[in-house]
């Protein structure tokens, strides 16, 4: 059975106090689709004041520190989400990855100690443009993948992958659908492979330039459960469209 579809929002370093007004609309609107769970990842700093304005919609964090307290400046833990009203968070983004380099260990112990604690996760996966260029784009995630994955999956909480080509983030440029169901389908046997019959239950997103004029077509890719969305989720007249396509892939 095709799983409930997830589209979620990445504000990365996008979003002042005004924008909430934004969030506002796009959580309002969303009530119009039951049937498809949507959420916004926004900046640190706007979590608290949007989950409370926001109480029945997810907010979730971009990143979190995998330690539970301690001498690490300028980072937030899972107990520090939570208390600001969080209720997901993303690991790996490949801006991370490489702008902090992010090592597969390091995005592990993030994923697993969100998990432990009740932030549900998005865990991102991606190859770059030379390596999809020299065929190797498969192996390389399902290895990043083998070294990103907690151990076991949590029974309270919920795991997602969300895979993301690096030379598809922000360029308007996407895989065809050949490639993402290539890649989709590799990912689902190797989360099977790890974690049995609940592999399946885990959705696997996709994300990079997804726009509401592709968002049709992507839903529509088998193991496509979803999105993750950086630009077009900032303006409700941009993201709404997609949660919609969504519905309308999953029937209501
Ligand atoms: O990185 C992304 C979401 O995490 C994708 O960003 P864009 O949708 O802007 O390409």
């Amino acid at each position: 059975m095709a799983l409930r579809k997830l589209v979620a929002g990445n504000w990365k370093m996008h979003g002042l106090s005004a924008d909430l007004a934004e969030a506002k609309a796009i959580a309002e609107q969303s009530k119009d689709y039951p049937g498809v769970d949507v959420a916004l990842c926004v900046p640190s700093i706007l979590i608290e004041r949007a989950a409370r304005a926001l109480p029945d919609f997810t907010i979730g964090a971009q990143d979190v520190h995998h330690a539970e307290k301690g001498a690490h400046t300028g980072c937030i833990s899972v107990q520090m989400l939570h208390d600001a009203g969080a209720s997901l968070t993303i690991v790996g983004h490949s801006e991370r990855r490489e702008a902090q380099r992010e090592s597969d260990e390091e995005v592990k112990s993030k994923a697993t100690a969100a998990l432990s604690c009740g932030l549900a996760v998005i865990l991102c996966v991606g190859e770059s443009l030379e390596v999809r260029e020299r065929g190797a784009a498969v192996e390389t995630v399902v290895g990043q993948l083998d070294g990103s994955l907690p151990h076991v999956l949590s029974s309270e909480t919920e795991l997602a992958i969300a895979y993301e080509p690096i030379w598809a983030i922000g360029t308007g440029k996407i895989p065809t659908v050949d490639e993402i169901a290539e890649m989709h389908s590799a990912i689902r046997q190797r989360l099977r492979e790890r974690f049995g019959a609940d592999g399946d239950q885990v959705r696997i997103l996709y994300g990079g330039s997804v726009k509401a004029s592709n968002a049709v077509e992507i839903f529509a890719i088998a193991d496509v459960d979803g999105a993750l969305v950086g630009g077009a989720s900032l303006k409700a007249t941009d993201f709404i469209p997609i949660v919609a396509a969504a519905a309308s892939s999953s029937g209501g």
